[in-house]
């Protein structure tokens, strides 16, 4: 815990926050709102308006000072160099909401009036195959440090970074549960790019101190996504639920096993892969490195951020 009086956190609750937004001169019309919520149908209008943009607000001033750091640095060696991404990560448990919160951010920052290309870019295309995983012994780690190639991770971070046009990297499918060998995602030419998951503030445990570089030093800006443990395990186990109706009923999806369970039964096996796995991993993992980040969300029950914490420096 960091206490409030000493914190380098400034803390806004959900209307103080609100009016930061100012006169951001985005705004929302009928058919902008119609696709953010294809994003995610349960998403609040209220919550884009009054959370979402004044943080692109935000986002954005500090895109334009970090462009003319870059300006500035190009007069003091006296010629141009390479124009490199804006990298925003963003962390968080498993569903907590970091894929809808990356989404509404590519959407409203490409809005932006210079209309940047903005990329996610999710780190468990960084997971080893479950090949791999089956020789280490860490199928059932799947998301601990343990389980990703870190390395791969920080080398395509750091070709993104030093301005390389295009950047490739392996893609994972929560269907087949697996990393899919022959696909890839392209980083093309992007401005901002967005790399979101579970393990993106994580530090190297002090045996794999090879390499001293985290994946954070090649970000710009941080946010971690928070919520109450009880409310993402419910979250979890209602995503599980719906996949049971949708995803899993193709014979071809991993967990296609539990397309005949009972809402009970489902809500059963939930509870205990996010307890022997999801749970472990953020109470070990997860949360120590939630006062990393730059900016905290804090979401209650129901979704709706309740408290950000902006970091002061
Ligand atoms: N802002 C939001 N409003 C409503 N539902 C949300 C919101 N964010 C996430 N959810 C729901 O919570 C669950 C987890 O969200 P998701 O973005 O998939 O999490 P993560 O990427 O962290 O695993 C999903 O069922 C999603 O629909
Ligand atoms: C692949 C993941 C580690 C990544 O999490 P995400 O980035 O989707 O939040 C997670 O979805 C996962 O598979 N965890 C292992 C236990 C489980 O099946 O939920």
């Amino acid at each position: 815990m960091v206490s409030e009086k000493f914190s380098p956190y400034i803390s806004f609750n959900r209307e103080e926050w609100s009016r930061l937004r100012f006169n951001t001169p985005l705004t929302l019309t009928k058919a902008e709102i119609k696709e953010l919520q294809g994003i995610n149908e349960r998403l609040s209008v209220e919550e884009v308006k009054e959370i979402y943009l004044p943080l692109t607000r935000l986002l954005n001033l500090y895109i334009n000072a970090s462009q003319q750091l870059h300006s500035v640095t190009d007069q003091f060696f006296g010629q141009a160099t390479r124009k490199v991404p804006y990298i925003i990560g963003i962390a968080g448990s498993v569903a907590v909401g970091k894929s809808t919160t990356s989404r509404i951010l590519q959407s409203l920052l490409s809005r932006l009036p210079e209309h940047p290309k903005v990329q996610i870019v999710t780190t468990d295309g960084f997971l080893y195959p479950n090949q791999v995983l089956k020789q280490k012994g860490l199928m059932e780690k799947k998301g601990f440090p343990e389980s990703y190639d870190i390395k791969k991770l920080i080398n395509f971070l750091s070709d993104l970074k030093s301005g390389r046009d295009k950047v490739s990297a392996p893609v994972y499918s929560h269907f087949t549960y697996d990393i899919l060998p022959e696909e890839a995602v392209e980083v093309e030419e992007a401005d901002i790019v967005i790399i979101e998951g579970i393990n993106v503030l994580q530090t190297p445990s002090s045996n794999e101190m090879l390499s001293k570089i985290y994946v954070s030093d090649f970000f710009d800006l941080s946010l971690f996504v928070d919520a109450e443990e009880e409310d993402i395990q419910r979250w979890y186990i209602e995503r599980f639920k719906i996949l049971k109706e949708s995803a899993f009923k193709d014979p071809k999806s991993y967990f296609n096993r539990y397309a005949s369970l009972s809402d009970f039964e489902a809500e059963q096996v939930a509870a205990e892969i996010w307890n022997n796995i999801n749970k472990k991993n953020l109470d070990l993992n997860i949360y120590p490195t939630k006062y990393r980040a730059n900016i905290i969300i804090k979401k209650g029950k129901d979704h709706l951020t309740e408290q950000i914490n902006l970091r002061k420096v």
